[in-house]
């Protein structure tokens, strides 16, 4: 009787969850749901305005996804959830939300609707910029030995800098609360009906090592004497590896789905992570390109050591036996859709309406004639500010070299090639670092709707490049996982690391560096650095200051 696994994968805009047939590897069938809040970041629903760099989300979304996915797998499938022997979780992290003791969300709390910092900060929320620069200032000048272990800045984007905004913005909130976790470990405790929280979370956003733990209360006391106690107040120290059982699904949850009572859940993991064992990444030397909304960059290695322009390094994060080193960009799908939806003309829109093809097709089309260096633009890939070596989110975008001859495809493409040259800089950092990369591996929606783009990053970063054999790579790591957390007997699997050998999977495309192209793009890419180190490394903060003038 065949047997099968649903791995679920919470993205920035929706949620979509895979069954798989755990002997054949068959992706059965695929469920998605765009979340009805979307990313607020004007306004909560009640109207009231959020401020500048904002990004909050409904927690019940992250609910009501997990309903209609499952619900439609299982009626499409026609397979029963006594086949089901497990269910992965995976979430865009760092994410995080405030909840009661029992996992109310404070945002469904009386006296607490209306208050933005009750809401989940979804990781894009940026407004947590000078509370990380405080950490990042008292973390070197006390010496912390854990900061070079996150390429020598915490981001914004990460757990503590959130948790100091809302400490000094909103106290009501960090007071009512009582935990304060990533909504991936808060949607396991739905399911489960306890905490489990996960390893990689806690290690990659959460300042928490696998040898020392948290930072100590001297150094929260430092940030905040009111943060002294925020481990044992507000987090858990109860972190469970991400390749073990959470709990099983309880009785509520599965009326809610349509599941079995008693169905093992997987302890959660980082959606970015979650590809490592969908696309076979098993040792040194390869980097995988999560490409989507951001893209995040996954290397494996035996060795812990500090490479600047990473933001995290987890032992036995991704997979057991290797630590699994984290970069990202925190603008790429974003910043083509900025333009797309900002910023296309209506004849262009009209005529993708017209062909019944996606914006994004036709100015790839278009955008695919041109040669590289021929529309003499160059961009900064700033839009949603820097996640890698400069880890600063009050930078911004730049486009340089327009003319009124400057077509929307050159822009296009410029665009492109800027997240490229920002991935170039991150392999840079790794092999100056002493971690060589050989090959790159691309999964993520990106990677499997634009070749183009897929040739261009090959050109740029002179590496070949394969992309995952699953469109849907996060759920089916998610799903391997799921299967981890279930009773070996009924798999058949030993652990994890065997279900991800036979299991994970590439295509056969490889998109090789032209010669002709990465001469053109070497020579792009030395300026591209120029306005990297003159914008970014304070020569010039006209960045920082128009930033400052936006927010008085
Ligand atoms: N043909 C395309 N070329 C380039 N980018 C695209 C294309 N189609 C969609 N995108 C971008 O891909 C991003 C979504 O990526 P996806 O991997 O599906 O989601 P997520 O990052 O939320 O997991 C969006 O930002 C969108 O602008
Ligand atoms: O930062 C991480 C993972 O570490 C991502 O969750 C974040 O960049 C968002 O990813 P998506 O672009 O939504 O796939």
């Amino acid at each position: 009787m065949a047997k099968y696994s649903i791995g679920i994968d919470y993205g920035t805009l929706s949620a979509r969850a895979l069954l798989l047939n755990i002997q054949t590897g068959e992706e059965v069938c695929v469920s998605e749901m765009a979340y009805p809040h979307g990313v607020m970041d004007e306004c909560l629903p009640s109207g009231k305005r959020l401020g500048d760099s904002w990004a909050l989300q409904d927690p019940q979304d992250y609910l009501d996804a997990l309903q209609v996915t499952i619900g439609e797998l299982l009626q499409k499938s026609g397979v029963s959830p006594e086949d089901i022997v497990g269910i992965g979780v995976d979430f865009t992290s760092c994410t995080i939300l405030p909840t009661l003791a029992d996992g109310t969300p404070l945002c469904k709390t009386e006296g607490f609707e209306d208050t933005p910092h009750a809401y989940v900060k979804l990781w894009k929320h940026h407004a947590a910029q000078y509370c990380a620069d405080e950490l990042n200032a008292k973390a070197e000048a006390m010496g912390e030995k854990w900061l070079a272990l996150y390429g020598g800045k915490i981001s914004s984007e990460w757990m503590i800098p959130k948790i100091m905004q809302i400490l000094k913005e909103e106290p009501r909130v960090y007071n009512a609360c009582d935990q304060i976790l990533e909504a991936g470990d808060w949607v396991v405790w739905q399911l489960v009906g306890h905490q489990a929280r996960s390893a990689c979370n806690a290690g990659f956003k959460g300042i928490y090592r696998h040898d020392t733990g948290y930072p100590s209360k001297a150094f929260f006391r430092a940030l905040d004497p009111r943060l002294e106690n925020v481990v044992e107040d507000k987090l858990s120290t109860d972190i469970r590896p991400i390749d073990s059982c959470a709990g099983y699904l309880t009785k509520a949850m599965a009326d809610w789905t349509g599941l079995k009572e008693g169905t093992p859940v997987a302890v959660e993991i980082m959606d970015s992570i979650a590809s490592v064992p969908a696309c076979q990444i098993d040792g040194p030397g390869k980097m995988l390109m999560i490409m989507g909304t951001s893209t995040c960059h996954e290397v494996l290695s035996a060795e812990e050591r500090g490479v600047p322009g990473t933001c995290g390094i987890v032992k036995d994060g991704a997979l057991p036996g290797s630590f699994c080193y984290e970069a990202g960009q925190s603008c790429v799908g974003d910043h083509f859709s900025w333009f797309v939806n900002r910023c296309l003309p209506s004849d262009y829109k009209e005529e993708a309406e017209q062909r019944g093809i996606s914006p994004h097709v036709l100015l790839t089309e278009k955008a695919s004639r041109l040669k590289p260096g021929e529309s003499g633009l160059l961009a900064l890939d700033w839009w949603n500010g820097v996640r890698s070596v400069l880890m600063d989110f009050d930078l911004s975008g730049l486009i340089l070299g327009m003319t009124l001859r400057t077509k929307p495809e050159e822009i296009y493409r410029a665009l492109i090639e800027a997240t490229a040259f920002g991935t170039r800089q991150i392999i840079d950092a790794f092999e100056t670092a002493g971690a060589p990369i050989h090959e790159l591996y691309a999964a993520g929606g990106i990677a499997s709707k634009n070749a183009m783009a897929m040739q261009i990053y090959a050109d740029i970063c002179n590496k070949p490049i394969k992309i995952s054999g699953s469109d849907q790579s996060g759920a089916l790591g998610s799903a391997i996982l799921g299967i981890a957390a279930a009773d070996p007997a009924l798999t058949g699997y030993k652990n994890v690391n065997e279900a991800a050998r036979k299991l994970g999977k590439i295509k056969d495309t490889v998109y090789h560096p032209m010669a002709g192209n990465v001469a053109i793009y070497a020579q792009l890419f030395a300026e591209y650095k120029k306005l990297h180190d003159y914008f970014g490394r304070g020569e010039n903060n006209v960045m920082k200051k128009l930033r400052a003038l936006r927010r008085q």
